[in-house]
């Protein structure tokens, strides 16, 4: 089947920049929220990505319009997945909330049509098992931010046929990502290994061994790391983080117990970047 269309689901951090990224490589996208108003907040994030893209000469010149225009926004899933060729979904880490949008995916999209999860660590197995396709529904695991980060780790469920990961490692490639195979078990390879290393970090600050500003210092300059683990954990979303420890919690044990730093601040509302405060406050500058 010629892949021509791609509906994404959840125009948040992942979403939109799902969708600029197959936008970007020539394909019709179908972008669906909640609202209109969060569908524009998401076409707003890519148009600023493109912007940075275009003035670093990695895309053309003008080209910014051209891929948006390839965005279309729609608040109703079904109209949005119905004639897609493809579904990318990236709503909220909850393992009901996606169970219930690929049931209602299943009915609404062709029987051939692939159904791929960007979830971070939720098993895909029991997300294809609320539907009739479970062959075809596969992990396909973006990283923040999307239009910059080279990997798509491809998640096999249980069921997963081979055709599936192959039209999805063709896909990736289309989009100008690396690949790699990974089984379905819980967290996968990535989220697995950098729960480890955030939660490790936390535990740092809560035994008062060094300040925030100095665990991240120490772990850039002297691991050389992009980012440190609490500037990464403001950027990946402080919610999605104490999702993925819980749910690793689930099937690992202790060790990837969320430390209560991060779970107060989740309580507190502070989610990192995107809502203005985290282990840092963005609200200042
Ligand atoms: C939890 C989940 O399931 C899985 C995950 O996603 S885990 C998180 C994975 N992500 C990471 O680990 C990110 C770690 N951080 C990094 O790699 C880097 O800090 C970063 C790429 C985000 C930013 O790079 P950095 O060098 O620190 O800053 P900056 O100079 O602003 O950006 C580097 C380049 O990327 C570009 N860039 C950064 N963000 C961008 C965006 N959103 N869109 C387009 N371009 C972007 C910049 O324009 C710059 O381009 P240039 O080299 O041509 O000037
Ligand atoms: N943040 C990261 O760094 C990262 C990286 C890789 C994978 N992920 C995974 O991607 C998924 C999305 O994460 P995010 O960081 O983009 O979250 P986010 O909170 O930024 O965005 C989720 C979006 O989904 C929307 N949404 C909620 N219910 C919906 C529904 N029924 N239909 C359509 N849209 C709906 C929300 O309004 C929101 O805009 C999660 O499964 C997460 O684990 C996140």
């Amino acid at each position: 089947m010629s892949i021509k269309t791609i509906a994404v689901l959840g125009a948040g951090l992942m979403g939109s920049g799902i969708a600029q990224v197959a936008a970007q490589n020539g394909f019709q996208v179908h972008l669906v929220d909640l609202t209109f108003e969060l569908i524009e907040k998401g076409l707003h994030r890519a148009r600023r990505s493109l912007q940075r893209l275009e003035k670093a000469g990695k895309i053309p010149a003008g080209s910014t319009e051209t891929v948006l225009s390839r965005i279309q926004g729609f608040i109703d899933l079904e109209a949005a997945a119905e004639d897609a060729d493809l579904v990318i979904e990236a709503v909220p880490e909850n393992l009901e909330l996606k169970k219930n949008i690929f049931r209602r995916l299943d009915v609404v999209c062709r029987p051939e049509v692939i159904l791929a999860t960007n979830t971070s660590e939720l098993s895909i197995t029991a997300i294809g098992a609320a539907t009739q396709r479970p062959d075809k529904v596969i992990g396909m695991h973006w990283f923040n931010p999307p239009p910059v980060m080279r990997l798509i780790e491809i998640v096999i469920g249980r069921n997963t046929s081979p055709e599936t990961v192959a039209t999805i490692e063709d896909i990736s490639q289309r989009l100008g990502k690396e690949t790699v195979r990974v089984k379905d078990a819980q967290g996968f390879v990535t989220s697995r290994v950098l729960a480890a290393h955030m939660i490790e970090c936390m535990r740092v600050l809560e035994e008062g061994v060094a300040s925030i500003e100095d665990i991240d210092k120490a772990v850039k300059l002297g691991l050389n790391y992009p980012m440190g683990p609490f500037e990464l954990a403001d950027y990946v979303g402080l919610d999605t983080m104490l999702f993925v420890a819980e749910n690793l919690t689930e099937a690992y044990g202790d060790r990837f117990r969320p430390p209560q730093v991060l779970r107060k601040l989740v309580e507190a509302g502070h989610l990192g970047v995107k809502s203005g405060k985290g282990f840092y406050d963005y609200t200042k500058n």
